[in-house]
């Protein structure tokens, strides 16, 4: 598929329409994209990024299609290989120099073994010129990987932002001025891969809004043409404002910590609070990241299992962690038989997760009339918290 989207500025990426798991962990229900770009200058050629190794012969063809001989630059915004996998071969066969950042050479010499021989390295800020195209490069570290910089087209102002920006999106609109799914899918995106990094996210943001943007193209899913629209966005995203809105993940295996949580979603309901229910032992991990988002409460529901929490739960407890959403309560309810420690547990699986922990409300067996005011007074406390 070849696409022009701006005055000798094509998109030669592939679509990868039923991808069913990325990094083997993220579902991808409208499988990806992995973009790569033609920029044709007066003078000299660049390519900016490459795709998925397996889609090299969509790749390669089509570059046959616009009749590339020679590229003299292959920029490098990102060394994982679904972007870079494809360097080494076009180094071989268009005799391109790979331009990229020290961070990023590094990584594109341990993880596919590019030669330093073949790398231009350049400085944060820096342009080179194609001729009658200038492409800047702006570095903005974590915008996945701590190498991960985006590279301006200063003439057609277009910013080829690599992940940043990007969702797991494979549609044959390649263009956009963003409908509503395009947005729950970059929404999906930010949740599994940049929620982590919301914090650096904030001078990277700076840093490309200081920038004159008519067109984002990421280096997954469609090209923006209406920057604003996902910048906005994603500037909501990583805010330290929350939604009036409560994720509850759980499981439960004789019903006992399900009736817990069934009573506590009823009453929250009842008080004008916002639930989002996941029983976790069949979920899409990326249904509960994008949850995570914006979500001012996050509650676990776990029965005791050897001592501690159900170990589906505990995977669930791990993902929160590890994606540091910008959570301010938090609530554990659960059942158990004869004994454990699963709050403490699940207070030390929460470490990055800087959030006040509310009254924890436990149960031994089925819930009875205690345990429901005590889920009362919870429901209560959220609430509270929530509504002012
Ligand atoms: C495999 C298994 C292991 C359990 N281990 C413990 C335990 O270590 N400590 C405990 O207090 N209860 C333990 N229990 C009992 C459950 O925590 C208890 O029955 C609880 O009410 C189950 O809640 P649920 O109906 O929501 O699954 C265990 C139950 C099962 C099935």
């Amino acid at each position: 598929m070849v696409r022009k989207i701006a005055e000798n500025v094509y998109f030669v990426g592939a679509i990868d329409w039923d991808r069913e798991l990325f990094d083997e962990l993220i579902p991808l229900p409208n499988g990806t994209t992995y973009n790569s770009y033609i920029i044709k200058g007066t003078e000299k050629i660049a390519l900016i990024d490459t795709v998925e190794p397996r889609k090299e012969e969509e790749f390669m063809n089509n570059l046959k299609k616009l009749n590339i001989q020679k590229i003299d630059y292959v920029i490098s915004n990102h060394a994982e290989q679904d972007h870079s996998g494809l360097i080494g071969k076009v180094v071989e066969k268009f005799g391109a120099k790979v331009v990229t950042n020290k961070k990023c050479a590094d990584f594109l010499k341990t993880h596919i073994h590019i030669k330093d021989e073949d790398v231009i390295t350049i400085e944060d800020g820096q342009e080179i010129s194609l001729g009658d195209k200038t492409l800047k490069f702006i570095f903005t570290p974590w915008t996945h990987w701590p190498e991960t910089m985006v590279t301006y087209l200063k003439e057609d102002k277009i910013l080829f932002s690599c992940d940043l920006f990007g969702s797991h999106y494979a549609t044959s609109e390649i263009e956009q001025v963003g409908s509503e799914k395009l947005l729950e899918m970059a929404k999906r995106y930010y949740a599994e891969i940049m929620m982590p990094f919301r914090v650096p996210m904030k001078k990277n943001i700076e840093k490309v809004e200081m920038l004159d943007i008519e067109k984002i193209a990421p280096s997954h899913g469609p090209v923006y043409k209406n920057p604003k629209l996902i910048i906005e966005a994603y500037k909501k995203w990583i805010s330290d404002e929350v939604e009036n809105e409560v994720v509850i993940l759980y499981v439960s295996m004789h019903e006992s910590t399900r009736k817990m949580v069934e009573y506590l979603v009823e009453s929250l309901m009842d008080k004008g609070v916002k639930v989002k229910l996941h029983n976790i032992v069949n979920a899409d991990i990326g249904e509960i990241a994008i949850d995570l988002v914006e979500a001012s409460t996050v509650v676990i529901g776990t029965p005791m299992v050897l001592t501690g929490v159900h170990p589906i739960v505990a995977g669930a407890i791990y993902l929160v962690n590890a994606l540091r959403p910008k959570t301010k309560y938090l609530a554990i309810v659960g059942s158990y038989g004869w004994g454990g420690k699963f709050i403490d547990e699940i207070k030390s699986m929460l470490s990055n997760v800087k959030a006040e922990l509310l009254e924890p409300v436990t149960v031994k067996g089925l819930i009875d009339s205690e345990g429901y005011e005590k889920l009362e007074h919870l429901a209560k406390e959220i609430a509270e918290r929530n509504l002012n």
